[in-house]
């Protein structure tokens, strides 16, 4: 019989692969498949002490059906063969080496300006978080549970002091970020791409170019298919609950299966159930031989029992650390009785807010001295001063007897094999869970995360990330085109509200363009058509690019993509849906209003209103970067006032003070406006038709004196908003740059 983990579910003995860990740490990847017999137990059999079992599973190297066994959303057919054969599992993940993190006197300050100098959030703590473990870090809020995430998983680097080691060596932190991931509590996923294609852009970018199309579709689906997110594969993510969501978000990352996996708080905005499948994903991830670390706000007694390791702050300090189990024992040990009854993350909680006392200082005392802790085995036992009703096998506080169920664990000789992903032969028997006879590129093995491959990649991409620049660049590039092409309030809603304002425009000032009588009104529609296409161009992007902004910092952030790739291919897949928008409404206004009907002079005022466009886009898009979407909704309107002010239109340039003269040249919508006028004006276009007796303004130049605008250059115009369009990039790019640093 495979060696593994025996369960007995309704009488039927399920035997379950096992990726014990080796006399050095390893990973044991041994066992790949055991089929399963029996029904999968019930959720309820789970919470009655199998979930340990259950969860055992490996979800790597292919553990049977583990998202059923934690009474997940039921499963549909995947097109993989009948139910009878077993579901989906991770058999074509890269492999990876387990990680065990050790911190020593860590410490962390933040400035507070420079007369009250530095507070201290993270005072010399000490733990180690190890693979094949579901580790909780909790505390009250404020007690530093994010900063320890920040710090562990390298994201923030600067006034912190003492040692982080991986397997017992300094962290590489470059290859550490590639090799772990960090889920934030909101799910910052992009709204308009569906389960299947938010997953695709990650194997590809995540997976490189050695592996085969077929091969990621393999992992994807098994992917989907383990996390019960099959029959969401073509909903948008808009449309996912949110227990979908964070199962996505998990999805996404897990693709290229990294052995580190940090959540902030995975559970938060979740109803009890979905808390409860959430937390048994988890439990099933570090099952596969993962380290999951995760930051968590005062679980039920039921979900705080299914954690393998506890380690609570308060005020910045360690007030324990160790088993769930032994944590009602330790508080005994010092005094404090958890009541009957009572969940102990509810205790944990009051003692360290100090609704028993002032008790945190102690306790912090007692965890420096050792009095808990992964070395402490006295906690695990009953000791005098331990109440008898207390269950340590079962969190909660209660008068129950039952006894956890002993778990039968192998270990073998640690392996670590490539994965074979050739099609299978006559000769050589066809995987289970591998039905696709599809030729697939062997993946990379990866034997230790301190002599890793830069990449899945067998040529290190330059930046470090698993595709080339190119690559990256061009996978974005069609995501963020077919994301705007999917946005209700960018697109659609643009569209016909260029249409019905072109036609309301069209209508309000039809035919007036070669009246010499209408010069004023005609001027007057020109500059609202340049103030149109550039509010409609800002303020979409205003509201928007926020969005996209937190979805570029998670995905970069656990190493995608590179910024650079990011920004080119928003700056190149917005170009044609600003050039569209744009120009269908200026047309329909152009043509309506009766202006003079040249090509040359049609394409002039086109033009010049898409880069009056382009360079309000870009400002919104340095807003947007820049700030929160609120600030950024009324900063918008309210910095591009002085910017029309100046523009000539409302005031005549001649009648600008001196001294504020120079701020005309700083508006972008003087040259949009200047040159839009002398499309239609300049040019030594020919005397105007008038439609009353006498007409002042019958020769366009006398009018383009008028606005002082005769000595203007139509060129100079486009090269100005050239110049602007490409200034503010360059600058959105930079503050992009800084805000990604700050966040380091
Ligand atoms: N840049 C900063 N300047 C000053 N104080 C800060 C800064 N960043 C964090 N803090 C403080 O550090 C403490 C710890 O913050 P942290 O976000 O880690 O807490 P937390 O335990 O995760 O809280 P919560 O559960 O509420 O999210 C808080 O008191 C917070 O106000």
């Amino acid at each position: 019989m495979t060696p593994g983990l025996k369960m007995e579910s309704k009488g039927t003995q399920i035997h379950l692969p096992l990726m014990g860990r080796g006399s050095r740490g390893e990973i044991n990847e041994k066992v790949l498949f055991s089929q399963v017999k029996s029904p999968p137990p019930c959720a309820e059999q789970l919470n009655n002490g199998q979930l340990m079992g259950g969860s055992q599973m490996n979800l790597c190297n292919g553990g049977a059906g583990t998202a059923a066994m934690m009474g997940l959303v039921p499963k549909i057919p995947n097109g993989y063969g009948d139910q009878k054969k077993p579901k989906a599992a991770l058999t074509h993940l890269p492999k990876r080496p387990p990680v065990d993190i050790e911190f020593t006197d860590l410490s962390y300050s933040v400035s507070e300006g420079r007369r009250r100098g530095y507070k201290t959030l993270l005072k010399c703590i000490n733990g180690t978080f190890r693979s094949g473990e579901l580790t909780a870090i909790m505390g009250p809020s404020g007690a530093g549970k994010s900063t320890l995430m920040n710090l562990l998983a390298g994201y923030k680097t600067s006034n912190v002091s003492g040692s982080v080691l991986i397997n017992g060596k300094a962290r590489n932190l470059r290859r550490f970020r590639k090799l772990s991931c960090y889920i934030m509590q909101d799910d910052c996923l992009l709204p308009h791409l569906t389960v299947k294609e938010a997953m695709n852009v990650a194997a590809n970018l995540k997976l490189g170019k050695d592996i085969t199309v077929a091969a990621k579709k393999i992992v994807i689906d098994e992917i989907l298919d383990m996390l019960s997110l099959v029959d969401a594969s073509d909903t948008r993510t808009i449309n996912l609950s949110g227990g979908q969501k964070k199962r996505l978000s998990i999805a996404l990352e897990l693709v290229n299966n990294p052995p580190v996996m940090f959540f902030d708080e995975p559970t938060s905005g979740l109803d009890s159930s979905s808390c409860f499948q959430c937390i048994s994903l988890l439990k099933s991830l570090s099952r596969g031989g993962r380290t999951i670390i995760c930051t968590i706000h005062q679980p039920s007694a039921r979900l705080f029992e299914m954690f393998d390791f506890l380690y609570t702050l308060a005020e910045g300090q360690c007030v324990y650390q160790g088993k769930v189990s032994g944590l009602v024992p330790f508080l005994s040990s010092m005094g404090l009785h958890c009541p009957s009854y009572h969940n102990p993350a509810d205790y944990i909680m009051e003692v360290a807010t100090g609704e028993h006392g002032d008790w945190v200082h102690k306790l912090v005392m007692a965890v420096n001295k050792g009095n808990c802790g992964r070395g402490h085995t006295s906690t695990s036992s009953s000791t005098s001063s331990v109440p008898q009703n207390v269950n340590y096998n079962n969190a909660i506080c209660k008068n129950n007897t039952q006894k956890a169920e002993a778990l039968e664990i192998v270990i073998d000789k640690p392996t670590c094999t490539v994965i074979d992903m050739s099609e299978p032969t006559p000769n050589k028997p066809e995987k289970q869970n591998a039905p696709n006879s599809t030729n697939l590129a062997p993946v990379t093995c990866t034997t230790s995360l301190l002599d890793s491959n830069e990449s899945f990649s067998k040529k290190p991409v330059k930046g470090g990330f698993p595709t080339s620049g190119y690559k990256q660049f061009s996978i974005l590039l069609r995501r963020t085109f077919r994301s705007i092409l999917r946005d209700q309030t960018l697109t659609h809603l643009r569209l016909y509200s260029h249409t019905i304002v072109g036609l309301l425009i069209g209508f309000l000032y039809y035919g007036i363009g070669s009246d010499a009588a209408k010069v004023m009104s005609n001027a007057g529609c020109i500059f609202f058509t340049v103030m149109f296409t550039m509010f409609t161009a800002m303020m979409p992007t205003i509201l928007t690019f926020p969005t996209e902004m937190s979805v570029f910092v998670r995905e970069h952030l656990n190493y995608w993509y590179s910024l650079k790739a990011f920004y080119f291919a928003k700056t190149i897949a917005d170009l044609p849906f600003q050039i569209v928008f744009s120009g269908l409404y200026v047309m329909i206004v152009y043509f309506m209003t009766g202006q003079p009907l040249q090509a040359d002079r049609v394409a002039m005022f086109v033009t010049i209103n898409i880069l009056t466009a382009l360079v309000a886009q870009s400002l919104g898009l340095l807003i947007g970067a820049a700030m929160k979407i609120e600030t950024g909704v009324y900063l918008g309107p309210v910095t591009t006032i002085p910017v029309v002010l100046f523009s000539g239109f409302f005031v005549n340039f001649n009648a600008i003070p001196g001294y504020l003269r120079w701020l005309t040249y700083l508006s972008y919508v003087r040259y949009g406006f200047e040159g839009a006028m002398l499309s239609v004006y300049g040019f030594d276009r020919e005397k105007l038709k008038c439609s009353e007796v006498y007409c002042h303004f019958r020769k366009p130049t006398v009018f383009l004196e008028e606005m002082t605008m005769d000595k203007a250059n139509f060129w100079i115009d486009i090269g100005a908003l050239l110049a602007f369009f490409i200034f503010i990039r360059v600058i959105s790019y930079l503050v992009l740059r800084f805000k990604l640093k700050l966040m380091k």
